[in-house]
C-alpha cells in the first residue's frame, strides 16, 4: 500500500501539472505547495447488497481535493453528466485509474474546470473495493482562485478555503442531504 501511495502521487502530480499548464498559468504555479501538501487515501469496501437498486454505497458528492485518482476492483463508480443530467457508469478496465477534478481545482480555475459529481453504486454478488487518493494543499493552506484568471469579464467566483475548512464544513453538514462544500464557496452574484 505504501508503494501504491508513492506511485499514485507521481501520476496525480503529472495530471495536476498538465491541468495547471492548460490554464496557461506558470508551470511552477502552486505545484510545490501541492507536492508538499496532503494526500488522503480512502479505502472503501462495499459488501454485496441484496437490493442494489434501492441503495447506494456513497451518495452523490464532489471531492474537496484538487484532484482525485481512483482505482476500482469492479464497476460501480458513476459520474453525473450535466449535459443530459444522467448518471454515467465508469467502466471497469483492469489496471486503469480514474482521475477526476475536485472542488479546489474548480476554485483555482475560477470555474473553468468543474469538480466532478459522482456516486458509488452497489452490486448483488460481489464485494467491491475502491482506493481513492485525494490530493490537496496542506491542512491550513487556503486554495484561492488564480488572479491570472480573474478580470472584469471574469470576476472571482469562489471564496478561498483550506482542507481544515472542508473538515469544519463536514462536521456541520451532511453531504447525503445534498449539502455541497463547493456550493458553500460560491460567491452568489457570479454563480
Ligand atoms: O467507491 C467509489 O467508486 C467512489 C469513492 C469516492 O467517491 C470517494 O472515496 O470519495
Ligand atoms: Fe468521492
Amino acid at each position: 500500500m505504501g508503494r501504491y501511495c508513492q506511485e499514485v502521487k507521481k501520476v496525480g502530480l503529472e495530471v495536476m501539472k498538465a491541468i495547471i499548464e492548460s490554464l496557461e498559468l506558470n508551470p511552477s504555479y502552486i505545484t510545490k505547495e501541492i507536492e508538499d501538501g496532503m494526500q488522503v487515501m480512502a479505502v472503501n469496501c462495499y459488501p454485496p447488497c441484496p437490493q442494489p437498486e434501492i441503495a447506494l454505497g456513497l451518495p452523490p458528492h464532489s471531492d474537496y481535493s484538487c484532484l482525485t485518482v481512483l482505482y476500482q476492483s469492479c464497476q460501480g463508480l458513476q459520474i453525473m453528466d450535466f449535459e443530459d443530467n444522467t448518471w454515467k457508469a465508469i467502466p471497469h478496465i483492469p489496471g486503469a485509474l480514474q482521475v477526476h477534478v475536485g472542488d479546489h481545482f474548480e476554485v483555482l480555475s475560477n470555474g473553468l474546470y468543474k469538480s466532478v459529481v459522482h456516486r458509488a453504486t452497489l452490486n448483488r454478488d460481489r464485494t467491491r473495493i475502491s482506493l481513492t487518493s485525494l490530493f490537496s494543499l496542506g491542512m491550513d493552506d487556503k486554495m484561492e482562485t488564480a488572479t491570472e484568471l480573474v478580470d472584469d469579464q471574469n470576476p472571482k467566483k469562489y471564496r478561498e478555503s483550506s482542507f481544515r475548512d472542508f473538515l469544519d464544513f463536514l462536521s456541520t453538514n451532511d453531504f447525503s442531504e445534498g449539502n455541497n462544500f463547493i456550493d458553500s464557496l460560491k460567491i452568489k452574484n457570479y454563480n
